[in-house]
């Protein structure tokens, strides 16, 4: 549904009379299925929206080629766009008119026929189980129910791919559980789903398919199990009362320790086997006199596959 190949934007900003010049995306190739939910998880200035807006025209590339729903993006962007629905990060519902006209409106937009409009309007805003505030101007909304306005008025033509920008950052958990059911359920008729994210237990549970972007470049992708599996072995999160830097110097040279970090008040040890391991751990502390706190197993997660790759932890960036 998406393949990209090396596609780049770099913007140019004036900072105190100078020409600063910001690599937002350096050469991304991507792969998308078609019928997947696919995710794009980054930290902040990642590259996420940049390259969301490329490859729904909204931002041309200086660079790379890429095919979107089947249309050239560089040589043929109008087809692109006929074919794609495109959600953007604050959303666009207007304040004093209601869901209703709003959707009527994008359907007439796309050439719908006034009874047409009406009803694919009634049918959306039926799906998205808005028809009891339908008629109330959007700002009387919460911000779920304004989120999923967004997203009716999005793919009100009926794209077969919609993108949708960070589709629930600022929603409370509740909110944010009933969008992952509407994005799914969007996937069930058939659509394919690109959205970006920073929250890894949504791309955890939600994606079919993640890439991770960091400045600019895909550093893994895959599918999260099969992500986190090649983390092999386990990870050990050891509380130390500040004696982080002795600990690590101490347990840095141990066998069976694969890699190290240190974190706030203690270690993060990569290690083959956790059961293992946590004996030694404990008695190396001891016998250097060093005061433990606190040792718990993990399973890693996709903060660990961050971490692996990038050397920095998403939470933290
Ligand atoms: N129009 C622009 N002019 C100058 N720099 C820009 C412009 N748009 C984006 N950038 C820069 O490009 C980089 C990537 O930005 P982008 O918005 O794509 O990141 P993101 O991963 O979507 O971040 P966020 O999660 O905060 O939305 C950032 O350093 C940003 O400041």
């Amino acid at each position: 549904m998406i393949v990209t190949k090396g596609l780049r934007k770099s913007f140019r900003s004036k900072r105190r009379r100078r020409t600063e010049v910001v690599e937002a995306v350096r050469g991304v190739d991507l792969d998308v299925a078609e019928g997947e939910i696919f995710g794009f998880l980054g930290p902040n200035g990642a590259g996420k929206t940049t390259t969301l807006q490329m490859l729904a025209t909204l931002v041309e590339p200086d660079d790379g080629e890429a095919t979107v729903a089947g249309a050239d993006l560089r040589k043929d962007p109008a087809e692109v766009r006929q074919r794609v629905g495109y959600v953007a990060q604050g959303g666009s519902t207007w304040d004093e008119s209601t869901a209703r006209e709003e959707l009527v409106l994008h359907a007439r937009m796309y050439g719908l026929s006034k009874a047409e409009a009406r009803r694919r309007a009634a049918d959306a805003l039926e799906a998205f189980e808005l028809t009891e505030y339908a008629d109330r101007p959007c700002k009387t909304y919460s911000g779920g129910q304004r989120r999923r306005v967004d997203i009716a008025l999005g793919i009100i033509h009926r794209p077969r791919l919609v993108f949708l920008d960070e589709p629930t950052t600022g929603l409370d958990p509740q909110s944010r559980a009933h969008m992952w059911e509407e994005i799914r359920r969007l996937r069930a008729d058939g659509m394919t789903i690109f959205l970006t994210t920073h929250y890894l237990d949504e791309a955890d549970a939600l994606c079919d398919r993640i890439a991770i972007i960091d400045h600019g470049e895909i550093v893994a992708g895959g599918a999260p199990d099969q992500m986190k599996r090649e983390i092999t072995g386990d990870v050990l999160v050891v509380g130390l009362n500040g004696a982080t830097p002795r600990a690590a110097a101490l347990l840095d040279g141990q066998a069976y320790v694969r890699k190290l970090e240190t974190i706030e008040d203690g270690l993060r040890l990569y290690v083959d086997d956790g059961a293992t391991a946590i004996p030694q751990v404990m008695r190396a502390l001891d016998g250097a006199r060093l005061d433990l706190d606190s040792i718990q197993l993990h399973r890693p997660s996709l903060d660990d596959v961050f971490l692996a790759k990038t050397g920095r932890s998403l939470r933290e960036s």
